[in-house]
C-alpha cells in the first residue's frame, strides 16, 4: 500500500446554480499517475481547479499528505507542494524563458535560490539554449515543456496536469509523457486530465471516468479488460 499524497472526499463544487462537481472522492499515492477521463464539459478541469485552490469547493475535503488544503488560496497550496500545469499553460509571453522558470520558485516554502533552475535546465536542453529569449518565440511544444519545467523547479509532491498533449505533434506528446513518467518515478503523485485516451492509458497507473461531475467507473490502467470497458464507455 502506497503513501496517500492526495485524499479527496465527497467534493462538491458549483458555478452559480450549476452543480459541476457532484460528490467526487479519490486518492492518489506517492509515485502514481491517476488519469482523469471524460467527455467535454463533465468537470475535469473544474476538479483540478478545486484541488489547486482556483475554484472553491462548496463542500467536501481535500488533503495533501494529511494536511487540509480545501478552500485555501492557490499560492498557499502551491507552497505546500502542489503544482498545476493548466490547459492554457499560463506562459508569460513577454517574459524570457528564464523569467518564466523563476516564477516556479514561488512554489518553494523558504528561500528561493535561482540555482534550483540548474537541474531543470539540464533536463530541458532546448529551453537552456533559449533562456534569454522571450517565451513568445517558443513553439507550442516548447511552451508546454516550459510549463512543465517551471513546476519542476520547486520539486512538487503533487502535480496536476490538464490536457498537456492538446494541439501538439505526436513526437512532442511522447516527450511530454516521458517527462510525466519521470516525475512519477521521482515520487510525485500525479493527476493527469487527457482527451488523448490511448496515449494516456499507456502512462497512467489508475484512472477514473467522470460523467456529469461524478465518477462512474474507475480501475487499474494496466488491466486489459478494464481498459477495454473504459474505451467502450467512451466509444473510442
Ligand atoms: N467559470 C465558469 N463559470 C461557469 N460555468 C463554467 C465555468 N467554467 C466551466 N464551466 C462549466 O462547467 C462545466 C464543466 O467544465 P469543465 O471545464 O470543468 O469541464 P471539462 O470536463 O474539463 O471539459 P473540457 O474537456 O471541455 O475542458 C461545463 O458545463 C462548463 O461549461
Amino acid at each position: 500500500m502506497g503513501e496517500t499524497m492526495l485524499h479527496i472526499r465527497d467534493l462538491n463544487s458549483h458555478y452559480g446554480l450549476s452543480h459541476v462537481i457532484q460528490g467526487i472522492s479519490l486518492d492518489v499515492q506517492k509515485g502514481e499517475i491517476l488519469g482523469v477521463f471524460g467527455r467535454n464539459g463533465v468537470g475535469k478541469t473544474t476538479l483540478l481547479k478545486n484541488i489547486a485552490g482556483w475554484v472553491k469547493p462548496s463542500s467536501g475535503s481535500i488533503r495533501l499528505d494529511g494536511k487540509d488544503i480545501g478552500g485555501s488560496e492557490p499560492d498557499a497550496i502551491n507552497r505546500e507542494g502542489l503544482a498545476i500545469v493548466p490547459e492554457d499553460r499560463r506562459i508569460f509571453p513577454g517574459l524570457t524563458v528564464q523569467e518564466n522558470l523563476e516564477l516556479g520558485l514561488l512554489g518553494l516554502k523558504g528561500p528561493k535560490p535561482v540555482s534550483k533552475l540548474d537541474p531543470v535546465l539540464e533536463r530541458f536542453p532546448r529551453l537552456a539554449e533559449r533562456v534569454r529569449q522571450p517565451a513568445t518565440t517558443l513553439s507550442g511544444g516548447e511552451q508546454q515543456m516550459l510549463a512543465m519545467a517551471r513546476i519542476m523547479v520547486a520539486d512538487p509532491r503533487v502535480v496536476l496536469i490538464d490536457e498537456p498533449s492538446e494541439g501538439l505533434a505526436p513526437m512532442i506528446v511522447a516527450e511530454i509523457f516521458a517527462i510525466v513518467r519521470e516525475m512519477r518515478d521521482a515520487g510525485c503523485a500525479i493527476v493527469l486530465v487527457e482527451q488523448n485516451i490511448h496515449e494516456a492509458l499507456a502512462v497512467c497507473d489508475r484512472f477514473v471516468l467522470i460523467e456529469r461531475g461524478t465518477i462512474v467507473f474507475e480501475g487499474d490502467a494496466e488491466d486489459e479488460p478494464t481498459r477495454e470497458k473504459l474505451l467502450q464507455k467512451l466509444a473510442v
